[in-house]
């Protein structure tokens, strides 16, 4: 532990990654600080998962009554979007990150409100203020894009969609990937008429077509509009009416939401003055999750690894740290398969390898099938289910998709199957609950 610096360990940044690093090190005595410009927590419980899922939970629950009732009949739910946001303002908007909040305070982690900037790889000013560290992990995350075009200003970010009392009759969504179809998903279901403007031919293009195209499908018969190569040229306003003209061609909207992707918080951060090496995909780093700069380290969503930016994964990375600046290992991080749903109704979640990639690999066996017949999703209503497994060549499950109304517990359990190396015959030898879909699962092997 330091005595020469402020502290032991700043985090610049304070979402879930800094969070779940700096109370394990404030826990074992160490000095550390969490440096947070907006918001304790991040991304995820203020402006992420924690509002889009209170939203999903509804039109989820909508949607399946609905699918339900296509088959057995009975009543329809109808989603209130402004009701729904009201229970959102009061169950996370009145104290988002409480449960982070007071961890942090038990951990004596310094919580610092305001924009840090690196001064040198052992300072950081703050609020005219200069704290200094033995060591600094950047833990700056990501930004909404906005797409560059003329009335790019007009369109709005997920963060002011997640909080919105009023539904917009005509919503246009801009982008396929997760964001868009979630919320895209959201809203049709909440009865928007809603237009996804896609910048090339596929939608999530992470998954497996084989899924993807069903739940296209689903969200196409349910209302919603796709349009793909839609090559946005500009965005206009007239009166409280908005036009998108995209090839040659416009459609109006109330409401404009730019889902382009998001990048990393890289610029005005000091970076450039210290020697972190970084660029537009985010902050380079070695198998230790270290910079270019010896002291120096990264987590979450602003580094540049080619992986899945997800909470737990930044939760995973911190986790990491701790260990190393704490020297309970000094081995380079060794990431275990990472598991990710979209959370659309049905959901499509996958974990492992990505069958499309080994599709003519006969090193691997891909298995693609449909469940919506099979007992538990028929009595269960689920009208739209597959599922993609791949096999290696001894026979191991090394990848599972699927889409279903429970698509993001089953690749759970088919993460538990893979991650652990779980045999065919140790799942045999199980006895499991019926039925459940745990036993649909392991009964299938
Ligand atoms: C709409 C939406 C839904 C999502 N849903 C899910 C989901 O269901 N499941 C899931 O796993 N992931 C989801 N994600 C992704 C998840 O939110 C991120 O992976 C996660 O938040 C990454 O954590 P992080 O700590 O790396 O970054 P962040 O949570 O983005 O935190 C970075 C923090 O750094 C602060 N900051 C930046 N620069 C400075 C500075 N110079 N000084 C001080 N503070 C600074 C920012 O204000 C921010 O609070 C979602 C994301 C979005 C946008
Ligand atoms: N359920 C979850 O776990 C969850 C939910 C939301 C976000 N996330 C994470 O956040 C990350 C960011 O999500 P995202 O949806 O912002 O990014 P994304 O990369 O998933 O999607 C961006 C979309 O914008 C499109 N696009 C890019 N430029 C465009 C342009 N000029 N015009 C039109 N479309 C354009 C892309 O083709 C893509 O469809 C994801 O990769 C994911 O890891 C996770």
């Amino acid at each position: 532990m330091s005595t020469k610096y402020d502290y032991d360990v700043i985090y610049l940044g304070g979402g879930v990654g800094a969070v779940n690093g700096a109370v394990p090190l404030g826990n074992k005595g160490y000095k550390a600080a969490i440096i947070e410009s907006t918001a304790i927590g991040g991304t995820c419980p203020n402006f992420g998962c924690t509002p889009k899922f209170t939203l999903d939970v509804p039109a989820e629950l909508a949607y399946r009554t609905s699918q339900f009732k296509k088959i057995y009949g009975g009543n329809e739910l109808k989603v209130d979007w402004y009701e729904d946001m009201q229970r959102k303002h009061r169950n996370i908007d009145a104290d988002p990150a409480g449960g982070m909040k007071k961890r942090l305070k038990a951990a004596g982690v310094n919580v610092i409100k305001g924009f840090g900037q690196l001064v040198d790889n052992h300072t950081i000013t703050v609020n005219g203020e200069s704290l200094t560290t033995d060591k600094i992990v950047i833990a700056t995350g990501l930004t909404p894009n906005h797409i560059d075009v003329p009335g790019t200003e007009l369109t709005h970010d997920s963060t002011h969609f997640l909080s919105i009392d009023h539904l917009p009759e005509r919503l246009v969504v801009i982008g396929s990937g997760y964001v868009a179809i979630e919320l895209a998903t959201i809203a049709n279901e909440a009865g928007a008429d809603v237009t996804v403007l896609m910048h090339h031919d596929k939608v999530l293009r992470q998954f497996d077509p084989f899924l993807v195209d069903k739940l296209v499908d689903s969200l196409t018969e349910r209302g919603m509009k796709f349009v793909p190569n839609s090559d946005i040229k500009a965005i206009h306003k007239n009166n409280d009416e908005l036009t998108v003209d995209y090839k040659d061609q416009q459609i109006t909207a109330d409401y404009v939401l730019d889902a382009s992707g998001r990048n990393p918080v890289v610029h005005n951060i000091g970076l450039e003055a210290v020697g972190v090496d970084f660029d537009e995909q985010g902050i380079k780093v070695n198998d230790h999750l270290q910079t270019s700069v010896e002291n120096i380290y990264a987590d979450g969503d602003v580094i540049d690894f080619g992986k899945p930016e997800l909470s737990p994964v930044a939760t995973f990375e911190s986790k990491y740290l701790t260990k190393l600046f704490s020297g309970e290992t000094d081995e380079a991080i060794k990431f275990p398969p990472m598991p990710t749903n979209v959370f659309a109704s049905p959901r499509i979640a996958t974990v492992g390898i990505n069958p499309t990639t080994v599709d003519d690999d006969d090193n691997y066996r891909v298995v693609r099938s449909v469940l919506s017949g099979e007992m538990y999703y028929k009595a269960s209503g689920q009208t739209v289910a597959a599922r993609t497994l791949v096999f290696d060549k001894d026979d191991f499950l090394v990848g599972a998709s699927e889409l279903s109304d429970q698509a993001e517990d089953a690749v759970e359990i088919f993460n538990m199957i893979i991650s652990w190396h779980i045999s065919r015959k140790q799942i045999q030898g199980l006895i499991n609950i019926f039925p459940s879909l745990g036993s649909n699962i392991l009964t299938s092997f």
